[in-house]
């Protein structure tokens, strides 16, 4: 375990079986219809690379980046686009690919720009949900693991931009970010 890490929430074991488990899943349910898979820069990165190497269907994959935390444990409350998708939206089956739902402004600011862009349809896939951190009204489709009210790191999700390549999810230890240890 990485120095920094008190415990350990979910497993680099308990990830890579939940990614076998909702890819066939998404498979299942997206058999023939070509989605275009959105991953949410850069938090997703990890979880994107792993679940839809489980689906074996044709699908088309694209990145928007979208920053609202700026390195930081607490969210602006601004979600600003970094970098928005090459792809047309209007028509297509979307499945939105996130870390964690926290707040729940970074999707609900992407679900209502993917309807207003007329998307046919818009799914969530998301590794965590933070269900106490919700200050706006948005659930996921699809939830890998619901995590507690603590700011977690690993697998994608950064504190100051670190962490991002520990395969499982942890707590930092308190002295990392200027708490008590
Ligand atoms: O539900 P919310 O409160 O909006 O929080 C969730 C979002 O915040 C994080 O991204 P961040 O803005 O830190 O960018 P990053 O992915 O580049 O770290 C995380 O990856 C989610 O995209
Ligand atoms: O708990 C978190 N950790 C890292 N990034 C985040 N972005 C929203 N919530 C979190
Ligand atoms: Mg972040």
């Amino acid at each position: 375990m990485h120095k920094d890490i008190e415990k350990i929430l979910v497993s680099q074991e308990e990830i890579q079986e939940k990614c076998q488990e909702l890819g066939k899943q998404l498979q299942e349910e997206y058999e023939d219809r070509f989605p275009l898979a959105i991953g949410v820069l850069k938090g997703a990165l990890p979880f994107m690379s792993d679940i839809l190497r489980y689906m074996d269907t044709y699908l088309e994959m694209d990145f928007m980046d979208v920053s609202s935390y700026g390195g930081e444990m607490r969210s602006s409350g601004e979600v600003k686009i970094e970098k928005d998708l090459n792809t047309k939206v209007e028509g297509r089956d979307l499945l939105i690919i996130e870390d964690i739902i926290d707040s729940g402004l970074t999707l609900s600011y992407l679900v209502d720009l993917f309807k207003y862009r007329k998307a046919r349809s818009v799914k969530i896939v998301t590794l965590l949900d933070k269900p106490e951190g919700r200050t706006v009204d948005i659930k996921a489709d699809i939830v890998g693991f619901k995590v507690p009210n603590e700011f977690v790191v690993g697998y994608g999700l950064d504190y100051q931009e670190k962490y991002r390549n520990l395969p499982y999810i942890g707590v930092l230890k308190p002295h990392v970010y200027g708490g008590e240890s």
